[in-house]
């Protein structure tokens, strides 16, 4: 991945509490992808979903300076976009998931571009995983919050994803949290790793 400038802060998290977290804080940069592991059932979906806002939480998030209450919630959720381990699909062509799909690079992700006409349906669980992708980087997110976005992917697939997302933070200058386990692809991506344990987050060493 090629990440041309150090970062300056874009999302800021102060003292996050949710269902299963409290008081948790953090800073993103931009163009500076971060990794958040732990173990199942540690909270890492729950953090993202609430730095979203999908989920109901306290404390002070700002973007760009900006706070959250001051922006309404769909814009919140399109800049701060979250992307779930497991993508819904609710139309019953993949085209329709898309506002204009002939200006998506389907290419980029291994798909010609028929892809668009094909049912949801017949899709495997990696193609979702990587239509999905390509469906969050459409709507141009400042703040891109990964939920295992490689977890069905092969080793191809994962590089190539890898490759799209390092691409799109370091030209939009968005910010990344993109929770994953797998220590080769942290060693590959990650500026910071974070790690959630006991409902706190510490910084761990990027390469173990
Ligand atoms: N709405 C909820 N209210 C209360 N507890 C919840 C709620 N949703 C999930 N939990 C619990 O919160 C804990 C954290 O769940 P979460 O899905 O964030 O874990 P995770 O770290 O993402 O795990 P995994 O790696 O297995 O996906 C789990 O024990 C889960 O059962």
């Amino acid at each position: 991945m090629i990440y041309r400038n150090r970062g300056s802060s874009l999302l800021i998290v102060e003292h996050l509490t949710c269902a299963v977290l409290q008081d948790i804080s953090l800073t993103l940069k931009d163009a500076e992808p971060v990794c958040l592991s732990g173990a199942s059932g540690s909270g890492k979906t729950r953090l993202l979903r609430a730095i979203a806002d999908l989920d109901l939480n306290t404390g002070k998030v700002m973007l760009d300076n900006v706070v959250r209450e001051s922006i309404d919630p769909q814009s919140w959720r399109r800049k701060v976009a979250y992307l779930p381990a497991e993508s819904r699909w609710w139309a019953q062509t993949v085209g329709e998931h898309f506002r204009d799909p002939a200006s998506v690079p389907f290419g980029r992700l291994g798909f010609d571009d028929q892809v668009k006409d094909w049912k949801v349906e017949r899709l495997s669980s990696g193609e979702r995983q990587r239509l999905a992708v390509l469906r969050l980087l459409e709507n141009q997110p400042r703040v891109l919050l990964l939920d295992e976005p490689t977890a069905n992917l092969d080793a191809q697939s994962t590089q190539r994803v890898e490759t799209l997302i390092g691409e799109y933070i370091s030209q939009a200058k968005a910010a990344c949290l993109w929770v994953t386990h797998a220590a080769d692809q942290i060693r590959r991506i990650a500026r910071q790793r974070l790690l959630l344990e006991n409902s706190h987050l510490k910084p761990a060493a990027v390469a173990e």
